[in-house]
């Protein structure tokens, strides 16, 4: 009662006299931007913008009556004449600027959509068609979206961060843009990745689309092409210094936390090495998708082949071709799988074999070795030193063929007959992304291995038709965890995300797997249950956080799994129940909190100047 009470004093206080200076008085003290005042009216800022699908009624309460035509459409209708005008377009590309434009104008509308064609839209808007976008980023810019933050902005990070015209923000994907999928430093461009990122987190794990943040890193690009671009949209200075972008980021890691305490922050497509996962993982509730993510989902699919092939950790030997920290990453956490099926540290590190370069990784290579390759290098090679990829494929004879290379076509035909010799099943996984940059496509991979290989790709592949038998390709991409992970990172308001909490979300994923999909080959679960995947990986992702004390929501430590999952289901964003009045109620929401704000700062500035 008191609570109320008080609550409408001080909205009575701000409604006889003081609105009007409250928000000069605030932007002064930089309490508050004067831009994040409230306003009583449509704010494209702010709100989801009107919509064909709102009722009268609703338009009227929102104050967007007459900003649309007058019909009130159904979804199946809006989703018809949506569908007619994506299939119109004629390339990818255009394909991919009408589904940004859509999220742009109907974010609802556009999700919706997502979820209800998943498996046809996500490669438009995610990988392999994001890849071209970044590409050609600055020239098919169209509208702001994202933050990017400049190296000239060092010492304002906080400052800049506080224009983003949201209110609450929960989680960002940041990119420097260094090293986007396998196509190299982009730059700014780069940030494609962020927004295609979080649009999949909204898909997958429904992390409602206004509490996200893309960030893109402008610190310079080494890329010739784009400093001599006249359209290229970044600063045009080659790339700063490790050193520099180390202090960049630490600015960055505290502007973030203070702005939004506990964010979640996933770093995306850093180039190798990227010493800032040691550095910040045990501070901030942060993880690096390309070396956990990928590490994660590619364990899963390892889970699910073993399984398949009826083989054993002990027997199996993989080699790796790319070496390159997300390569390590994958290989270290399936070293802790085998170790937990009962070999020694020692048995499975010596499972994996490295190719970079120059070839098989060992000790006494006579090069200096990369700190994140040292853990891989052979000593049992009796000083041999191999170079190319067949000869150690017939060196090591493999079960597991991992490329992380973004070298097309490097598991060649030769050298797919030959892991087909080897092995009854052979597991091959061309991981580089986008499909341009496949070691192998699927085709490649059944053709060549006579229908028995395992296979997982980054990219998304089509059915092949072999022997008569459509053989479908299993897409072992990061999308099937970091959603999950990110959903309980922020639902537990986790502290950190531990190794642990990563390991989790894998055999989480694993055990998502239906027997009639493993029966028919499948390593992952169908794409088309996505958000039910999401939610068992953000229940597991969130009793390890338990476990490890990580966790800083009492509220779920009493819940058994299925309330658990029940009450992580209630929490996903859904677009199908957005009428205009759920956006309504927010807005009255938003608007409510902020009068307290303004009121209780009045309070204390009278209180204070009393006293
Ligand atoms: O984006 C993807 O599809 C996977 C990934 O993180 C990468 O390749 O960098
Ligand atoms: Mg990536």
């Amino acid at each position: 009662m008191a609570g109320f009470l008080s609550l409408r004093f001080l909205r009575d206080a701000i409604r006889s006299t003081q609105l009007k200076s409250a928000p000069r008085a605030l932007a002064r003290s930089g309490t508050m931007a004067p831009a994040s005042m409230s306003r009583r009216r449509y704010n494209s800022s702010i709100h989801a913008p009107p919509d064909t699908s709102h009722s009268i009624e609703a338009r009227k309460a929102l104050r967007t009556h007459g900003l649309v035509p007058p019909v009130v459409e159904s979804y199946e209708l809006q989703a018809q004449r949506c569908m007619k005008q994506l299939n119109a377009k004629a390339s990818n590309i255009e394909k991919y600027n009408y589904l940004s434009h859509l999220r742009n104008s109907n974010v609802h509308l556009f999700y919706r959509l997502v979820l209800d064609n998943f498996t046809t839209l996500t490669p438009l808007i995610y990988t392999p068609v994001v890849g071209e976008a970044c590409l050609k980023w600055s020239e098919i810019y169209r509208q702001p979206e994202g933050m990017y933050l400049s190296y000239s902005d060092r010492g304002n990070l906080k400052e800049i961060l506080q224009n983003w015209p949201k209110p609450n923000v929960e989680l960002t994907v940041v990119t420097d843009g260094s090293r986007i999928l396998g196509l190299g430093d982009l730059g700014i461009n780069g940030m494609g990745i962020p927004v295609g990122k979080l649009a999949l987190y909204t898909g997958c794990a429904g992390i409602r689309p206004e509490v996200s943040l893309p960030l893109t890193l402008d610190l310079g690009t080494n890329n010739e092409g784009l400093l001599n671009d006249p359209l290229y949209m970044g600063t045009r200075m080659k790339r700063v210094s490790e050193e520099e972008e180390g202090k960049f980021l630490d600015e960055l890691m505290v502007a973030l936390n203070e702005v939004w305490p506990g964010i979640v922050v996933q770093f995306e497509d850093f180039k190798n090495p990227f010493p800032a996962l040691e550095k910040y993982q045990h501070k901030y509730s942060c993880f690096n998708d390309d070396i956990q993510g990928t590490g994660a989902v590619v364990l899963a699919g390892i889970i699910s082949a073993l399984k398949s092939s009826g083989l054993k950790a002990k027997d199996q030997r993989a080699v790796f071709m790319g070496a390159g920290s997300a390569g390590t990453g994958v290989a270290k956490q399936i070293v802790e799988y085998y170790m937990k099926e009962g070999l020694s540290e020692d048995e499975a590190r010596k499972a994996f074999w490295f190719v970079d370069t120059k070839g098989m990784i060992t000790n006494d290579r006579g090069d200096k070795l990369a700190e994140h390759k040292k853990y891989f290098a052979r000593d049992d090679n009796n000083g041999l030193q191999l170079k190319s990829l067949p000869e150690i494929v017939d060196y090591v004879k493999p079960t597991i063929l991992m490329g992380l290379s973004t070298i097309r076509g490097i598991f060649d035909e030769p050298l797919l007959n030959k892991m087909a010799k080897l092995n009854k099943n052979p597991i091959i996984f061309p991981l580089s992304n986008p499909s341009s940059n496949a070691e192998c496509t699927f085709e490649e991979a059944v053709k060549y291995t006579d229908g028995r290989a395992l296979f997982a790709s980054g990219s998304p592949f089509q059915d092949y038709v072999y022997k008569g038998k459509v053989m479908k390709p299993s897409q072992g991409n990061n999308m099937y965890v970091f959603p999950g992970i990110g959903l309980a990172a922020i639902l537990s308001k986790a502290k950190h995300i531990s190794q642990e909490m990563i390991y989790a979300s894998a055999t989480a994923l694993s055990s998502t797997l239906l027997p009639e999909e493993f029966a028919s080959g499948m390593l992952y679960p169908s794409l088309d249950r996505i958000r039910e995947v999401s939610v068992i990986v953000a229940r597991d992702v969130i009793r390890t956080a338990q476990r490890e004390k990580l966790d800083r929501e009492p509220v779920l430590r009493d819940m058994n799994d299925a309330q658990l999952e029940a009450w992580i289901k209630e929490r996903m964003y859904d677009p199908r129940k957005e009428d205009g009045y759920l956006e309504l109620m927010r807005e009255r929401n938003e608007e409510l909190k902020r009068e307290v704000e303004i009121a209780s700062f009045e309070v204390r500035e009278k209180l204070s100047a009393k006293l």
